[in-house]
């Protein structure tokens, strides 16, 4: 089956070195206009209306004016064992780590732990960051953030799971002086309206993703809507998507940052593939990621990591739902539209 507003359409299926947000594969889309690929890669449960939103992203014509040439990148550190955390921070050359933390694998000691071994391996100088991806109640995360102060964290993102929380949490820290900002991400990203965060003073940082917020433009828009300092994160892309990160990440105004800089940015996630579609993956030097021009897929790469049969007709069936959510203009056999 062939998708007509695009000139490609290949769904890709990538291991993942480490089990990361309950997936041991990462699947998407690289969609080809011309000369231009970008991915579209929502999550396989998510359904068509949210699928849609980050087609949207993928459909941009244009992008953002870049303000610097290299993005600062934190490491990130799935849940994995007190070594493996260690080997991955000294390896990324990064002096800033994000640790998952709050998983069901893992108890709040084995996150102490993880957390001791990170900090060891950055320093006293390095930042620290941790993301529960909301599984706390307020109290559970009350607890857990006084346990975990003494690593001195830069901010806990997505404690808890309701931008609510997120405010009484807030509110509850400052009143028993525990010194751990909060960050929105999936409030930001999932709850229908990001802006919540900032009118209940639920965070003191957002973490924004280009895909779920529908596209650079979104994004930037949202971080002068808010007026809170903002890290561009990866929503776990190819060295595509990444790039498309990159590119908004330095376009950030210069205020978001210490010297005309940006705060470390999520965006050193292709570590976490075993493959990708380009020649030489986004990958972070040194800490920062050199932002070049728009990558194209590798033919070699790109055929190692094409997915099966099966896949490439349901991610087809998926586009092709969303493209009708979307109404994109229709293409007929001669490339114009109709
Ligand atoms: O922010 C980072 O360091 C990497 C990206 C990252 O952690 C995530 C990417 C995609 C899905 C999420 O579960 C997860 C996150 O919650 O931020
Ligand atoms: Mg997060």
């Amino acid at each position: 089956m062939a998708v007509r507003e695009f000139d490609e359409a290949v769904a890709y299926s990538i291991g993942l070195r480490t089990r990361f947000r309950g997936i041991d594969v990462r699947e998407g889309m690289l969609l080809r206009s011309g000369e231009q690929w970008a991915e579209w890669s929502p999550f396989t449960e998510y359904d068509d209306a949210e699928a849609a939103t980050w087609l949207r992203a993928s459909l941009a014509e244009d992008d953002p004016v870049p303000l610097r040439t290299r993005v600062p990148v934190n490491v990130t550190v799935p849940v994995v064992t007190p070594d493996v955390a260690r080997r991955l921070v000294e390896d990324s050359r990064c002096r800033t780590a994000k640790v998952k933390v709050a998983d069901p694998r893992s108890s709040l000691e084995d996150d102490l732990h993880r957390l001791e071994a990170v900090r060891r391996a950055l320093g006293p100088d390095g930042a620290l960051r941790v993301d529960a991806n909301g599984a706390w109640s307020v109290g559970e995360a009350l607890v857990a953030l006084r346990a975990m102060e003494r690593f001195g964290l830069q901010y806990a993102e997505q404690p808890c799971r309701t931008v609510e929380e997120l405010a009484e949490l807030r509110r509850r820290l400052r009143a028993e002086h525990v010194a751990v900002p909060v960050a929105a991400d999936e409030s930001i990203r999932r709850s229908g309206d990001p802006m919540r965060v900032a009118e209940l003073g639920a965070a003191d940082v957002v973490v924004l993703k280009v895909q779920p917020l529908g596209g650079w433009r979104a994004c930037l828009e949202l971080v002068a809507a808010l007026g809170l300092p903002a890290v561009i994160s990866s929503a776990l892309e190819t060295s595509l998507g990444i790039w498309a990160g990159l590119r908004t990440a330095a376009a950030l105004p210069s205020s978001s940052g210490p010297g005309g800089s940006v705060p470390a940015c999520g965006l050193d996630t292709v570590r976490l593939f075993t493959g990708d579609a380009i020649a030489e993956p986004l990958i972070s030097q040194d800490g920062e990621i050199s932002v070049g021009e728009r990558p194209v897929p590798d033919t070699a790469a790109l055929a190692r990591v094409r997915a099966d049969a099966d896949r490439q007709r349901w991610w087809r069936e998926r586009l092709e739902r969303c493209l009708r959510i979307l109404d994109v203009p229709r293409r007929d056999a001669s490339g114009g539209t109709r």
